[in-house]
């Protein structure tokens, strides 16, 4: 059984695939607690579903896009099931970069959405360095940024691991003023790709389920 916080059917917010009509699937449960967490009724709140509930809820939308997110996916065993279910669709998992995504091989269909920890979430002692090496091309980095301290610690994670991929940066939403962030990025040559979270432009940024 999984234990699922929420599914709905909105548009993706954020990363590569933003716009795109999207099913979330939010599980239960985090192993961190970032001090910006917009999430933090899916660290406990949730309901037991089996993998075919998930799955016929997810057909009932008529949509082939499925991002996997939380709380954080990867402490579910399960998933691995949900998975191998969902092979015919494009499945893009959140993982807050603190869990050997090592022992979750995906097919090239799926892929990750890293999270790379800033030090303002109070979190970043947690990232499992390992899986920088074992990201595969189409899978994305995120890091959320509060502080101008923040974005200096992301440009010597950056430097390190310039092999990455796409690198997406983005604003704990309404802690920093994206223009600043814009400026250092420019200003600094970086090749970065920065977004806002745009389902909290359109909604209001506390709602649930978009
Ligand atoms: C709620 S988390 C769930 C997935 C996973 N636990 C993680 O942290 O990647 C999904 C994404 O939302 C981002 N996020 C959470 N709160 C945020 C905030 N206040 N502003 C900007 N991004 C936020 C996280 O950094 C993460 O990239
Ligand atoms: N529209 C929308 N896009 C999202 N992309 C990632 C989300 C998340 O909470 O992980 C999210 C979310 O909560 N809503
Ligand atoms: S890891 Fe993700 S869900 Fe967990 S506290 Fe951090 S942002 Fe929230
Ligand atoms: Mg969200």
């Amino acid at each position: 059984m999984l234990k699922i916080n929420e599914i709905f059917l909105s548009i993706q917010g954020e990363g590569i695939s933003t716009g795109y009509p999207t099913i979330f699937v939010r599980l239960t449960g985090c192993n961190l607690s970032c001090s910006y967490c917009d999430t933090v009724y899916s660290h406990h709140e949730g309901s037991l579903m089996s993998v075919e509930e998930v799955v016929s809820q997810i057909k009932t939308y008529g949509y082939k896009r499925v991002c996997l997110t939380g709380g954080e996916p990867l402490l579910q065993d399960e998933v691995r099931v949900l998975l191998s279910r969902l092979e015919d669709y494009e499945v893009n998992i959140e993982t807050n970069g603190s869990i050997d995504i090592n022992k979750f091989p995906l097919n090239p269909k799926h892929r990750y959405t890293m999270d790379i920890k800033a030090p303002s979430s109070g979190a970043s002692n947690s990232i499992f360095y390992e899986n920088f090496t074992n990201l595969r091309k189409n899978d994305e980095i995120k890091i959320v940024i509060g502080s101008r301290e923040d974005y200096l610690w992301m440009r010597e994670i950056i430097k390190k691991f310039h092999q990455l991929g796409v690198i997406t940066v983005s604003p704990v939403f309404g802690e920093i003023d994206p223009q600043k962030i814009i400026n250092w990025i420019l200003e600094d040559n970086l090749d970065l790709r920065f977004q806002l979270q745009i389902h909290k432009i359109i909604w209001n940024p506390d709602e649930r389920g978009v």
